[in-house]
């Protein structure tokens, strides 16, 4: 081939890097060099540097705090208590789920780590120092940790509410409860349910957990007098909101205010709300003139930020002898910690729980959640599962399993039977949700197959039948899921944050040479946004995507959005990212069409160029038609080539999987060992395949730990058990199994590439896979349900309640 060989149209594809294929990430070379730019690498000229005095006590009046000594220290600059905040109406804040939360302790502490006042000094060990000398005298209160002992105690929790007052979610029907929330026809489930031939009952916890972000949460508030300007950078996943909100708490205009998100070490969900830490760094650069830093320590992040979890499901479900489910009754009780701040649209306060009618096609069913304050840490957030999806799944698919036992039936088959056929949709579920496309049959036969499920139920009767005769100490647990996930939130009409509405966006720019710039409403905290947006770009404008840079984070520089959680960038701003490409093809027809002297319809769009149709000789590459936009005077068209998309999705989109954990249990030492995961994911049109074996894989290892070890746990006086790497699980390579991944592909039918999300799916699929798992190892010895996590000593406990010891 000489250089003149114009490039078959295969190579012209190729080399675009677009759609499907698996382009490496181009954020790594930063990434793995050192040379990521966090938070904490942000140096201003005169920082001071902020730090938390936190409340040891979980429930106590705040009598007194003396900062005398603390401020006499060299290198001191101020010490923030609510009364300092008060005069600024900033000792309280506003939380995404329309309550309320002190900055600083306001007359009283309602959780342990919570923040009392805010230490302002020369660098951050000063700070620490100075955190040791603030004397605050507590008295103590009951604290009430269990949240069904809250909802019957005397003791007033959140004194600063109205005893009777409706909550942001209608009544309160005691002083420490939230909201009761319901969906669905509860008469009719509980009339099926009660003349149903099969109904099993059980409760169903799903503990409180944590996100635990590898870089904590932390922020630098700059004001800058002169100009009136105030820069924050901070962990944000959601950078329009957080100016938004700061100002309307703070009444600082809000083109006077710049909000950056720098690289971020990881989110899950931790990084979604608003935290003391970012108003007090705000308040102290206002009052000092300075800029301050506050970042986290380990501690801080685990005890204070948002949380994840904390449900108690207790569910029937109702089915014929054949197994059909008939149908589906929950009720939730919520431990939201001291104050509401989950992270979910406004109209959901239990976010999307309503899907917890899962893959299956139920006539009829009901969910009621009721939200319940206690003295625990806030938050409420997704960790890796849009709004409380991973607690819909894990009960659904426990249910399916406890079901599948009271039928004595195979728990593939009862899956199989109920499913929602590929035919049913788009498909209504009995609690409202519209499912876009699905094919879980297809899904659950490749998945089955693959493990050789037949093989391995054999295998485990076999082992079953080895243990009793005493030749083996090990069972075998097959764990089984089909989860749906509702991710892209969301449509407008019904979807808002603090009241806005939840579109996103993507504004490009073809420079005159042919490369191009594109700014989109979404943050990256290492899914890869940078190099997947630019492989959507590539294929919708014929540019190359290693000629497309991809800038987030900037509120000055990128379109307004709703940031990066919930799956949302891709079924979200990833639409409106194809829409803004094709807006610029639209332009660039005409453009080429004009170069070639035909009309716009007479010419076609083929990978990288526009060709007059019937003549492929005579075509214009998208880097000609660029250069032209701006250099050439086209009768009839501006000027430039550029476009911006906002974007209202119409649905949300519905990805789904098959999972299947295969995992050894030694019921003398509660050890486990996983031989297999199998991970089958349908996240519709596969944007980076590589990105997304890297997104399951991560998933699947939170869910692993979250399954498995990870918890946040409190003792009855409400001391954090887990405030430390030493007490809270996070796997290591050592503890993390191979995964195998697998794929089909069902296109969204709304979504202008077909693409749904999956960074995601693999947690709220990963979760009741290896629960299930653990629990069918047991299931031969009569376990119906035992609480996560499973760590050797609960996993020897239930071995020991079964009486396997001997
Ligand atoms: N079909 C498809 C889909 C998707 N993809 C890809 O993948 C990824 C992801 O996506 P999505 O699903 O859409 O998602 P986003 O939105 O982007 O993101 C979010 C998520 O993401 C995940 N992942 C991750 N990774 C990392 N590395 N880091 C982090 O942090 C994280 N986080 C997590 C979470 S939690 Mo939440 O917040 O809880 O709500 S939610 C979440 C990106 O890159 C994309 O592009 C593809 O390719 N294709
Ligand atoms: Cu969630």
């Amino acid at each position: 081939m000489n250089d003149m060989t114009p490039p078959t149209r295969e190579e012209r594809v190729e080399k675009l890097k677009g759609l499907g294929s698996s382009r490496k990430r181009v954020e790594d070379a930063r990434f793995t060099q050192g040379k990521g730019n966090y938070v904490d690498d942000i140096k201003l000229p005169g920082m001071l540097h902020g730090d938390f005095v936190r409340s040891p006590y979980a429930h106590a009046r705040v009598v007194s705090i003396n900062a005398e000594a603390a401020l006499a220290l060299p290198g001191v600059v101020a010490v923030l208590t609510a009364k300092d905040l008060e005069p600024l109406s900033l000792h309280w804040m506003p939380t995404l789920a329309g309550d309320k939360q002190m900055v600083l302790a306001d007359g009283k502490v309602l959780f342990q780590g919570q923040e009392v006042a805010f230490v302002v000094a020369e660098d951050r060990y000063i700070a620490a120092d100075a955190v040791e000398l603030v004397e605050v005298e507590y008295e103590e209160l009951p604290v009430l940790v269990d949240p069904f002992e809250a909802l019957q105690s005397d003791v007033v929790l959140r004194e600063d509410l109205e005893p009777g007052a409706d909550g942001a979610h209608g009544p309160r029907r005691h002083h420490n409860h939230i909201f009761l929330w319901e969906e669905g026809d509860k008469a009719a489930t509980e009339q099926v349910i009660e003349n149903a031939e099969v109904v099993v009952e059980e409760m169903v916890y799903y503990h409180r957990t944590h996100p635990c972000p590898l870089e904590t949460c932390g922020s630098v508030a700059s004001m800058d007098k002169v100009n009136g300007k105030l820069t924050l950078w901070g962990t944000f996943q959601a950078p329009h909101v957080v100016r938004t909100v700061a100002s309307l708490l703070s009444g600082i205009e809000e083109h006077n205010i710049r909000v950056i998100s720098p690289d971020i070490g990881g989110g899950f969900g931790n990084k979604v709300g608003v935290y003391p830490g970012y108003v007090c760094s705000i308040v102290a650069s206002i009052v000092t003139g300075k800029p301050v830093k506050f970042i986290e320590d380990r501690m801080d992040n685990l005890m204070a930020t948002a949380f994840a979890r904390d449900y108690w499901m207790k569910g029937r479900i109702s089915a014929t002898k054949e197994g059909k489910i008939t149908g589906l009754h929950c009720h939730v009780t919520a431990d939201h910690g001291a104050f509401d701040a989950c992270a979910d649209p406004t109209k959901f306060p239990a976010g999307f729980f309503h899907i917890c009618t899962g893959s299956y096609d139920i006539p009829v069913a009901y969910v009621g959640v009721d939200g319940v304050y206690t003295n625990k840490a806030p938050g409420g957030v997704a960790y890796r599962c849009s709004f409380r999806v991973t607690e819909a799944a894990y009960f659904i698919e426990r249910m399916i399993e406890v079901l599948a036992m009271e039928l004595n039936m195979d728990a593939a088959e009862l899956r199989r039977i109920n499913f929602i056929r590929k035919e049913q949709f788009p498909y209504t579920s009995a609690l409202g949700w519209e499912y876009d496309s699905g094919d879980y049959h297809t899904a659950w036969d490749k998945a089955l197959e693959a493990v050789d499920y037949k093989g391995l139920r054999a295998e485990q009767a076999e082992r079953v039948e080895a243990f009793k005769r005493g030749e083996t100490r090990k069972l075998l647990g097959i764990g089984l899921t089909h989860f749906t996930e509702i991710v892209g939130a969301g449509p407008v009409k019904n979807c808002d944050i603090l009241g806005m509405g939840m579109f996103d966006s993507c504004e490009i720019r073809i420079h005159p040479t042919g490369s191009a710039v594109a700014r989109l409403g979404t943050i990256s905290q290492g899914q890869g946004h940078a190099t997947t947006f630019a492989q959507i770009l590539a294929s919708e404008t014929g540019i190359p995507a290693d000629s497309i840079t991809i800038e987030e984070g900037d509120t000055d520089t990128a379109p307004y959005g709703l940031g990066t959680y919930g799956s949302r960038s891709t079924p979200v701003a990833g639409a409106a990212t194809a829409l803004a490409g094709r807006k610029i093809r639209a332009k660039a027809q005409m453009i080429a069409a004009y170069l070639l002297e035909v009309h716009d319809n007479d010419v076609e769009w083929d990978v990288d160029r526009f060709v007059v149709k019937g003549a492929p000789e005579r075509f214009k590459t998208i880097q000609e038609i660029a250069y032209a936009a701006y250099n050439q005077a086209i009768p009839g068209v501006e000027p430039g080539l550029e476009a911006v998309s906002y974007y209202d999705p119409p649905n949300m989109t519905y990805p789904f999987g098959a999972y299947i954990c295969v995992m050894e249990i030694d019921v003398d030492t509660g050890e486990h060992e996983i031989r297999q995961f199998y991970a089958l994911d349908d996240c519709g049109t596969r944007i980076n395949p590589m990105v997304i074996e890297g997104q399951v894989h991560g998933g699947l290892t939170e869910a692993l730990a979250i399954a498995m070890g990870q918890e946040i746990a409190y003792d009855d006086i409400g001391n954090c058990k887990t405030g430390t790497l030493m007490d809270f699980f996070i796997p290591t390579a050592w503890e993390t199994p191979n995964y195998t991944t697998d794929f089909t592909e069902t296109p969204s039918p709304h979504h202008p590439i077909g693409a749904k999300g999956v960074g995601e799916s693999p947690n709220v699929g990963g979760v009741p896979a290896f629960s299930n798992a653990v629990h069918d190892a047991f299931r031969a010895f009569g376990l119906r349900q035992s609480h996560m996590p499973h760590d050797h000593w609960r996993i020897w406990k239930t071995a020991n309640q079964l009486g396997l010891h001997g």
